[in-house]
């Protein structure tokens, strides 16, 4: 049975149609409503670490009715391939999944990109569903429709915007979530703190230890702000025509970090790393006073996200941004803040101020 949940409406607005997020505890019984009266067929897509959790969705849903199947990816980002959506696609096909037919994505933001570009393309579209179960996935990844997978070239670099029917962000999931991987979708909470809500920033300070943990005394309210951030956005900006681009600070040079890495660093260590750069870049640019520039550093450091990439790298760095997707023709673009929660875009940066930036987190 449902208890009480917090509900958060995304779109509605400029043609999209609206959705809700729910964050809260034994969300699961919403899941029939969500999937509506015409599905036949339900497809489960979890990752490996979730495997029983999975199962007992689809035993669950099979109970209901459902002709129901669970589709095993694998962990994090291994699970953002090409392959990997050909081998659900295949799945999908053998089980004669119709337009009408849904998915579920029951993950990490790993599994609910995947799962959300597997329903963008399937018969090009049907509905789907996301149950995030990192922190990172229910304050960013599963809200907002940005659904993809990455190429050799890049992070995200195929993708669809196909937003979700409904996210449902049980918090109970939390409680066997490595403190890595916790840790790791902290970075994005913090990124939407410096954009739009410094009271998330407030919080964090406060009891930075707490910050890191589920049972921690600001979890639920730290989840819930960052989602509004999101879904102010997105339901401003579906399709990343202007405003959106503000949910990509410390991205630019984080997606390199990703790459660079072979995919071994968790996003949200990139984003950290990125978001200091972005600070630093801010400020060397004129537009960023000392004390938010150094604030960065100082949260981010104190749930222990990292401030620091290898110094050697930076021209494979900066070859990988140009591909970003902000980038214009040879223009690269990146978010940096004019004060706290001033987000705005800095073009074409001199390639010394781009170094200088580097030099601030070059480890
Ligand atoms: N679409 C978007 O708008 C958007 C936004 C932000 C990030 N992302 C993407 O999200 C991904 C990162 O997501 P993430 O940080 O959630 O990592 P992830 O999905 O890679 O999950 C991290 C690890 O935790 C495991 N896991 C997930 N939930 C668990 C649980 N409750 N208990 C135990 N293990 C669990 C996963 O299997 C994986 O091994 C990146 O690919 C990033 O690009 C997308
Ligand atoms: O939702 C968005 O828009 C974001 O930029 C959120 C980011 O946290 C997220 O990592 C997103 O996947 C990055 O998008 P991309 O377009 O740069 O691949
Ligand atoms: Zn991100």
């Amino acid at each position: 049975m449902t208890e009480q949940a917090t509900r958060i409406q995304v779109g509605g607005t400029a043609g999209t149609d609206p959705y809700e997020v729910l964050v809260g505890r034994r969300l699961l019984g919403e899941l029939p409503g969500l999937i509506g009266a015409a599905a036949k067929r339900v497809a489960v897509l979890h990752p490996e670490a979730l495997a029983a959790t999975g199962e007992a969705l689809r035993e669950d849903l099979a109970g209901q009715g459902y002709d129901a199947i669970a589709i095993q990816l694998p962990n994090a980002e291994e699970s953002k391939t090409a392959e990997v959506a050909a081998y659900c696609w295949k799945a999908l096909g053998q089980t004669g999944f119709t337009r009408t037919d849904v998915i579920v994505g029951v993950g990490g933001g790993a599994t609910t990109d995947l799962a959300g570009f597997v329903a963008a393309t399937w018969l090009r579209g049907v509905r789907w569903i996301a149950v995030p179960t990192t922190v990172l996935g229910m304050v960013d990844a599963a809200v907002g429709g940005k659904t993809g997978i990455n190429t050799a070239e890049g992070k995200n670099l195929v993708g669809a915007f196909h937003p979700p029917a409904g996210v449902l962000c049980d918090l109970a999931a939390l409680d066997s979530l490595p403190v890595n991987d916790y840790v790791s979708g902290l970075a994005e909470v913090i990124k939407a703190g410096f954009i739009a809500d410094p009271a998330i920033l407030d919080l964090i300070e406060s009891d930075p230890e707490g910050a890191r943990r589920p049972d921690g005394p600001h979890t639920a309210e730290l989840i819930e702000r960052a989602i509004r951030v999101k879904a102010e956005v997105v339901s401003a900006d579906l399709k990343e025509s202007g405003l959106r681009e503000i949910l990509n600070y410390g991205h630019t040079l984080a997606h390199a970090i990703e790459k660079n890495e072979r995919y071994n660093w968790r996003h949200g260590a990139a984003v950290s790393v990125g978001m200091v750069f972005a600070a630093e870049l801010g400020r060397i640019a004129g537009r960023l006073d000392d004390a938010t520039a150094d604030r960065h550093r100082a949260v981010l450091a104190s749930v222990g996200l990292p401030l620091t990439y290898r110094g050697d790298q930076w021209p494979k760095l900066l070859e990988t941004m140009k591909v970003d997707k902000k980038s214009r023709g040879d223009r690269l673009r990146f978010i940096v803040l004019d004060g706290l929660a001033k987000p705005t875009v800095l073009e074409s940066p001199d390639p010394a101020m781009l170094l200088a930036a580097h030099a601030e987190i070059a480890a």
